[in-house]
This record gives structure tokens, sequence and C-alpha cells, in this order.
């Protein structure tokens, strides 16, 4: 077909397609040289020559974060042009900075004269991309989205923002980019939004990375997509800082951060750290989900009182007093001595970090008992002895043992011990459902950050070293005067960003755990306090929320456009939040398909049959995944068992189902849904799809 034959549209993807081929070819070229010069890097260190080895290491780790980015997947490399009108040539927009002379924008001095290949969607540069209108085309004469396959390009759709400086004969094609992806069938991992970024999620992606960027929105306004574009951001825009101290991502649940996973890659970004709020403590990965009541307990702040009193009290077994032969001679120090001692010492301490302090105060009331019949002795000699005779060592060991955090959550299953801890401070009620919740062998997601408080309340042992120059030797420990900050931990990193998602359902006491972690940190938090599953006091969550923030100077955005469902879909989401919030002010679905969801209501012994028929329909209509959304975790086992595997298919509680999305989506009684954990998180439910939705009622 020649030239004169090919339609605007195809003409118009050659054009583009010559341009796209320049960018991979110079593309392929610069991953050879990066090859070649981390390759010479690694010679330079064989060399051994003076100096050299800071040279290789500064090229080899240059090369290699050149080379990640190179090879990392580039669907769609090269995604938006803009014609401006004080440009002579059209600018590039795509995943990474490419120049003609080889550099990319992670060049500390790049070619800046020269207009890129093609330039980093992050770039201030491609701001424009993002923000222009028709009523402010910020010098953009025609913007166009630029779709491929591979290297392969597929589709232009234009915008044309300023006819009136738009060339003679230039060409506008199409419209819809956005749509055209919104309907794409979903994968089983979210994607990135690069090439579609609206405008008012780009301002709050591009805002400041200091102080606190608010963003709040409705259902499917992309404030998941904006936290993790904003964290790319970050790290592009100051790389030494972001990824230098660590971006720390936190969300809901193990299942979310699936979801969510592949999209920081997908941008060429691999450093951030994405948590979920059962495993912000090292070693612990908690998923079980507590009851609503017992939710509202164990996130409420009033915990920290019953973990303090906790704290502070005796182990179990501790011994009755301490009474010894030493050198012929009895040494005695009495039950209740032993108690008041320990009493006055552990008071507002952390215990675990005063255990030379503890047993050095033993060892003096056993020394004023023991001088007078050592004539010639000194203490030190004294306390060496001592401190190796086994039976004293037992007596330590027994009165102030190295606590975990976990022994003292389990102290809480006691209900006498917990009466005690709790007294004044939570109801009988409440007492006796936090008892029975405690399992040490099953953490819940709520245990966690009870873990992180009482690790904060007891602290951990000093380091042994071998030479200090200060202190004194009690069993190999040795103190070193002042307390160790939090900061020296190993999972209290001291992020440079902190991003919290959905935090609309962050306890207070998740609060503090994430506020710990982000003491030096700016932050972005996402959420919608309409989604909130919290039925705990309505002001604890804000007020824990900004005392981990601090004085930090807040920075706000809201999201208007849902993306996620379509208009039919979204109507009954809608219907269900307006039942308890009429006025809420509510984002406006950016699509409408004309299917209308379904809704069923059976006996309960058709339940099984309608679920499995409803499940596979659902899977017929949609290419991509189905999720169904149950009320609780036993239903979710039992109807997860009448389903068949499949990597299309996930089945979710109702509070799992927050942050997530799914093309098609069943809703397993909702009324049930709604009991169990609330109209809010029905609304949430039911605002899971993308394209169809069905739910199955109890008659
Ligand atoms: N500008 C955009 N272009 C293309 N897709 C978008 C855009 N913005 C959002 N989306 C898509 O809309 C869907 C919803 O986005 P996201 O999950 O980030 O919303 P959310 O506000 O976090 O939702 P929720 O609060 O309901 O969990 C996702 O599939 C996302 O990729």
């Amino acid at each position: 077909m020649t030239e004169t034959q090919a339609s605007p549209l195809e003409q118009e993807i050659a054009l583009e397609q010559r341009h796209v081929d320049r960018v991979y070819t110079q593309l392929a070229r610069m991953r050879e040289s990066m090859a070649r010069l981390e390759a010479g890097g690694y010679d330079l260190a064989g060399a051994r020559v003076p100096g050299s080895l800071v040279d290789r290491d500064a090229m080899v780790f240059h090369a290699a974060r050149q080379r990640q980015i190179l090879d990392a997947e580039h669907e769609g490399l090269v995604f938006g042009r803009l014609d401006l009108r004080e440009l002579p040539r059209p600018r590039y927009v795509g995943r990474i900075g490419i120049r003609e002379d080889g550099s990319t924008d992670l060049d500390p001095q790049p070619a800046d004269e020269v207009e890129p290949l093609v330039i980093d969607w992050r770039a201030p540069a491609a701001e424009p991309f993002y923000r222009a209108t028709a009523a402010h085309p910020l010098g953009v004469v025609r913007r166009r989205m630029i779709q491929s396959s591979g290297e392969k390009v597929t589709g232009v759709e234009d915008d044309l923002l300023d006819p009136e400086s738009a060339p003679p004969g230039m060409t506008v094609i199409g419209d819809g980019a956005l749509l055209a992806a919104l309907a794409k069938a979903k994968g089983t991992g979210m994607r990135d939004i690069v090439a579609t970024i609206q405008q008012e999620q780009d301002v709050a992606i591009r805002a400041p990375g200091s102080g606190v960027t608010v963003v709040e929105g409705g259902p499917g306004t992309g404030k998941t997509a904006v936290a993790l574009h904003r964290a790319a951001y970050l790290l592009y825009y100051d790389r030494a800082r972001f990824a230098g101290g660590g971006v720390l991502i936190v969300g809901p649940s193990p299942v979310f951060v699936s979801y969510i996973s592949a999209v920081l890659p997908s941008l060429g970004e691999e450093s951030a750290t994405l948590k979920s709020l059962g495993e912000l403590v090292e070693g612990v990965r908690a998923t079980r989900e507590e009851t609503a009541e017992v939710h509202a307990i164990k996130g409420s702040l009033r915990m920290r009182r019953v973990l303090r009193r906790a704290t502070e009290d005796a182990v179990p077994g501790q011994p009755q007093g301490l009474r010894m032969r030493f050198r012929g001679d009895w040494l005695e120090v009495p039950a209740r001595q032993v108690e008041q001692m320990r009493r006055q010492i552990v008071r507002g301490q952390r215990r675990n970090e005063i255990r030379a302090k503890a047993f050095g105060a033993i060892l003096d009331t056993l020394w004023e008992q023991a001088k007078s019949r050592l004539p010639g002795w000194e203490q030190s000699r004294f306390d060496e002895e001592l401190t190796e005779n086994e039976e004293f060592r037992t007596f330590l060991k027994r009165w102030w043992p190295r606590l975990r955090p976990i022994e003292v959550l389990t102290w809480l299953a006691d209900p006498k011990r917990l009466a005690w801890y709790a007294e004044g401070t939570l109801s009988r009620s409440e007492q006796a459902r936090l008892a029975a919740s405690i399992r040490p062998d099953d953490l819940s997601v709520d245990d966690v950050a009870l873990l992180d408080e009482i690790d904060g309340l007891i602290g951990r042992p000093p380091v042994a070293r071998r030479k200090a120059a200060t202190g004194y030797r009690v069993l190999g420990v040795r103190t070193q005067g002042g307390e160790r900050g939090l900061a020296d931990r190993s999972d209290y990193r001291d992020y440079a960003h902190v991003i919290v998602d959905e935090s609309q359902d962050v306890t207070p006491m998740q609060w503090r755990m994430i506020g710990r972690r982000g003491q030096v940190a700016s932050w972005t938090i996402v959420g919608d306090p309409a989604q909130t599953a919290w039925t705990g006091d309505a002001t604890e969550p804000a007020r824990a929320r900004d005392s981990a923030l601090g004085s930090r100077q807040r920075h706000a955005f809201s999201l208007t456009t849902n993306y996620r469902n379509p208009a039919e879909i979204f109507a009954v989401a809608a219907a269900e939040i307006r039942r308890i919030a009429p006025n809420l002010p509510l984002p406006k679905a950016v699509r409408s398909t004309g299917v209308i969801p379904v809704q069923v209501t059976v006996p309960r012994n058709e339940l099984r049959p309608t679920v499995e028929a409803a499940v596979a329909q659902l899977l017929d209509e949609v290419d991509g995944t189905v999720g169904v959304i149950t009320p609780e975790a036993s239903t979710r086992d039992t109807v997860a068992a009448w389903l068949p595997e499949s990597v299309r298919l996930q089945v979710v509680t109702g509070l799992a189902a927050k942050g997530m999305e799914y093309d098609g989506v069943l809703v397993v009684e909702p009324r049930r849904l709604r009991e169990v954990s609330g109209a809010r998180t029905l609304y949430v439910a039911l605002s899971r799809a993308t394209q169809r939705l069905t739910t199955v009622e109890l008659a």
C-alpha cells in the first residue's frame, strides 16, 4: 500500500512508528554501551590502581542503575506527543527520557540544549501533557496519545487544544484514549496509568516532596494510582533523598499489596518498600481480621494505658525473693523487697534496656549485707564472684528476663492479669472480648500494632560490646548510659517518605506504629473517609494521625472522577452510602456501559448453585478478573470451596476487598456484610467492579 492510499490514521501511525523506531534503536545502543561500561568498571577494579575502587564503585553503580532502567519492560515506551506553539519539533513523552547523544534523565549533566528523543513523564517539561486543557492549553496545540503493542505503534488519539494555533493540515484523530484504557480487561495486578494521568491527579502526583500531601476522593478516583505514581515521581525528582532514605508504602492487606506490587517496577522503580499493616513489624506476617468489636478495642488509644501497665508487671513465675549461701554466709532479699525494687526501677523505663541497672541494684543490696563479713574486699570482686554463681544467675534471669513483645501480649489472655491492666480503661465485656481474642500462634493484623507498641515500651537490650570506655560489667552486659533511640532498630527505618493508602482504615494504634517509622519523613496519605470500617471512638483516628504527622505542613487534594465503575454499577454503590450519608458528595463515573447490575434473591438452600452459576457467568462475560466478596472469613472459606480454582478468580471478605478491583464482582449476602462490617464496607464491596456486578441475597 502506498502512502497516498493510506488512511489519515495509518499515515499518522506510520509517522509515529518512525520516531518510535529511532527511540528503540537508541535504546539498544545505550544498553550495549552500559554493558560495556559496567564491564569496564569491573576491569578497573581488577587493575588495583590506587583510587580505582571509588571510581569503579561509582561507575558500576551508575551503569547498573542505568541498565536496570533500560532493561525494564518498556511496553509503550513512548506514549505521548505534544505539538507546542513555541517549539518547531514535537516533544515526545515516555516512561524514561532518552537523548540522541545517548544520555538519559539519570545522567548528572544531560545535554540540555538538545530536545530529547523522548522525555521522562516525570520531568517538568512533560507536565503540559497532563495539565493542558482547551481552556488553558499551556502552549500545547495538539496532545497526542500513542498506543503501542511492544515496539509497534497501533493507534493514536488526539486532543486539539488550541485550534487557532494549529498549522494548516494538522491531522486530529479520534478521541477517548482514556475511555479505551478504562474499558480494557484487568489482569491480576494493577497497571500503571502514565499515559492517561488526568489533570487533577497530576497535580497531586507532583505536589511538593515535603510536608504531608493528603489526597481524598471517592471509590475509583485513582487514589492508589496517584500514590504509586507519586512514589515514582519523588524518586525521580530527588533520587538521593528518597531512594537513599527509602520510601515506605503501607496498604491494608497482603492481597492488596500483591495487587499493586507491579506498578512501580513497571515505572522502572524497584526501590520502594511495600508492606501491609500486618507486616510492619519484622518477622511477623499477620492476616487474620478481628471482629469489628475487637478491632475497635485493639485499635483504640486506650490500649496504650493497658499495655503500659502490662509492661510494668512482674513476669509470671517471678522468684519469691532471693536466699542463697555465699562464702558460708546467707544472703537474702525477701519477696516483698524484691518486688518493691522491681516496681521502683521499672517505672517509666524500658525494662529490657535497664536490665544491667536492675542487676546492679540487687548486687548493691547484697553487698551492703555482705561487706562487713568480707574485710579487704572491693565491691567489684564481690560482684564478679556473685555473677558467676549459677544460683544467682538463675534468680536474675527469672526476675528480670529479657522480654519479647509477644510474651507481654500473651499476658493479656489471662483474665486476671488483664483485669488489673485494664481496670478503669476497658469495660468488663471489652476485657472479656480482648482476652478471648489473644492467640499468640495466630496473630491478627491488629495485634501487630500492639506488638510494636509493647516493643517501644520495653525496648531492647543494649548490644553487648567487648570494650567500652565506661559502664560496668554485669553478666556480660555493659550499660552505655543514655537510652537508645527508636531509630536504632532494624525495622524502625527512618524512611524519607511514607505513603499510607486506604488511610481511612488505619486504626489509632496503627497510626502510632506507622508514625514510628516516619519520624523524619515527608508523607502522602490517601483515603476516603466514607469507606472506613472503624466503629470505635470517631475522634481517635484523626488525633492519632495528627500526632504521627506533627506540625508538618499539609497540602490537600481531592479527586472527583470515578474511573473504575461504569455509572450503572456506581449507582448501586451510591445508593448504599446514601442510606447513611445522604449529602455526601460522590465522584462522577466517567463512563457508562448500559449493562445493569444483576440483583438476585434466593432461599438459603439455593445459595450454592446460584453462586456457582453467577460466578461461571461472570467468568464468561469478562476477559479479566472476577472477585467474589463475602461477609466474613467463614463464608469466604465456604464459598471458595464451591468454586473452581482459577487465576482469574479471587474470593475475599468485605474487609479484604478494600482497595481491590475486579472486572466482574459477585457480592454474596450483602445484607449480612452490612451487619458484620457496616454499610461503609458494603459500599466498598459494591464499588469494586469495572464491568459487571451481581449481588446474591438470601430471601
Ligand atoms: N487517569 C487514569 N487513567 C486510566 N486509568 C485510571 C486513571 N485513574 C484511575 N484509573 C484506574 O481506575 C481504577 C481505580 O483506581 P484506584 O484503584 O487508584 O482508585 P482508588 O481511588 O484508590 O479507589 P478505591 O478508593 O475505591 O479503592 C484503576 O483501575 C486505575 O488504574
